[in-house]
């Protein structure tokens, strides 16, 4: 029986497919794998049991993706499953940081007990809540991955002229890029341009603060923000004296902090950019497929840590391991099979920066003491047999 812990509300549609191999639940010592979604991780102790982890989403922030690789614990993702959601999500606060939607709604609701005075009152004060349409408004996209690209090819076809900007964009995304997207060539081009900017980067040591007072600075006066990637990519300091003097008209943010909840021309909104069922749906599926296959097969599909790998079983038995990407590696798997009696079958090795992995299928069984061996090798931090 293989243990799966649950850290977040996962959708059912997904935990189903564990199947009746899987003891599933949201408290157990020592599971061999993890299903998360927003929980923070970094201050949990990893189970020496511990194979991987599936994050059902987009970002990894909330794990402590090093220390995992260290040992030799697989992160998966869940690339663009809530792609869609978090586009949808974005066009609207488009809207509602033009046209004053959610105050006027507030405002609205006061005139309640009013009577025939209403409509009087509402023709007087609407005036206070006018604001600009979108259409042929500058738009910048920092960030083409899976959502980014969805928000700028939506927003062309809106009328707005969309600028894109990511110095790493994969060919999928290129790909699936409308031509009528221009390609801005710096973060610059996007800073000074553009009347709308979104990002949709992830949060990592480089990005952290990518919007500070010296990108605010360069950005044009009623520019409007979003932020639906996370809240710490914006500094909250530097934007909270650019939105008194209205340098920045709005804020719109999927992530917001104590000092931005109540403060004017702010749209915080509860972390929802995902949470929608057929997101979360996706992401379940995606998760417990790529759990799974990780766990029976030692197949990696996702993995933000891991190289991909895949390889079909026709094998007694599978050895995986997880090891460092270092030149010589391979021939020391093979030599302590060697003189263990073991037939290499097939053989799979991938990399990825500094990490690579391993697949040998062979026709005997795999004692213990060849396991102890080959994780005993330095560059080696797991070895299983399945
Ligand atoms: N609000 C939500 O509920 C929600 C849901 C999903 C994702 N997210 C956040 O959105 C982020 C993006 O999600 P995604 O699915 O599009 O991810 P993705 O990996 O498909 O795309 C990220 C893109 O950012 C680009 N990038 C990285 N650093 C950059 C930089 N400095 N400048 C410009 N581009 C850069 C990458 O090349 C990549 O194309 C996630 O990392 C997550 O933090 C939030
Ligand atoms: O799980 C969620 O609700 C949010 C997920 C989102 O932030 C992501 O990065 O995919």
């Amino acid at each position: 029986m293989h243990k799966v812990l649950c850290l977040n509300k996962i959708s059912p549609i997904g935990t189903d497919r564990l199947g009746a191999e899987y003891e599933f639940s949201t408290d157990m010592q020592n599971p061999e794998g993890i299903l998360v979604r927003s929980a923070a991780m970094h201050d949990m102790e990893l189970p020496a049991e511990l194979l991987a982890i599936a994050r059902a989403g987009a970002g990894v922030n909330n794990i402590p993706i090093a220390k995992c690789s260290e040992a030799g614990i697989v992160v998966f993702n869940t690339p663009g499953a809530n792609a869609n959601a978090v586009k949808e999500l974005v066009l609207a606060a488009l809207f509602m940081t033009s046209r004053k939607i959610i105050p006027a709604i507030e405002w609205a609701k006061t005139l309640k007990g009013s009577g025939k005075e209403v409509s009087k009152l509402v023709e007087k004060g609407k005036s206070a809540f006018a604001g600009p349409e979108i259409l042929g408004k500058k738009l910048g996209v920092i960030g083409l991955g899976a959502i980014g690209v969805l928000v700028a090819n939506a927003a062309q076809t809106l009328g707005m002229q969309v600028y894109g900007f990511d110095p790493f964009l994969s060919v999928d995304a290129a790909w699936n890029l409308s031509s009528s997207i221009t390609k801005a060539a710096s973060i610059d081009d996007i800073l000074t341009n553009c009347d709308y900017i979104t990002i949709h980067v992830p949060l990592n040591d480089s990005t952290r603060g990518l919007i500070g007072g010296d990108a605010l600075a360069k950005t044009k006066p009623g520019v409007r923000l979003l932020n639906f990637s996370r809240g710490e990519l914006v500094d909250t300091a530097a934007l909270l004296p650019a939105l008194e003097s209205g340098h920045v008209a709005a804020y719109a943010t999927d992530f917001p902090d104590d000092a931005l909840i109540g403060v004017e021309n702010v749209l915080a909104i509860p972390h929802l950019g995902a949470s929608t069922p057929e997101s979360e749906d996706n992401c379940a599926m995606m998760a417990v497929d790529q759990l799974k296959d990780y766990i029976e097969n030692g197949n990696i599909k996702n993995s933000v840590n891991f190289p991909a790998i895949s390889m079909p079983r026709d094998a007694q038995t599978r050895i995986c391991i997880a090891h460092r990407n270092i030149p010589n590696t391979i021939g020391s798997f093979t030599a302590l099979c060697g003189a263990a009696g073991i037939n290499i079958e097939n053989m799979l090795s991938k990399s990825r920066g500094d990490w690579a992995y391993t697949i040998l299928d062979v026709s005997n069984d795999v004692t213990p003491d060849l396991l102890a061996e080959l994780e005993a090798l330095d560059p080696v931090v797991r070895a299983r047999a399945i």
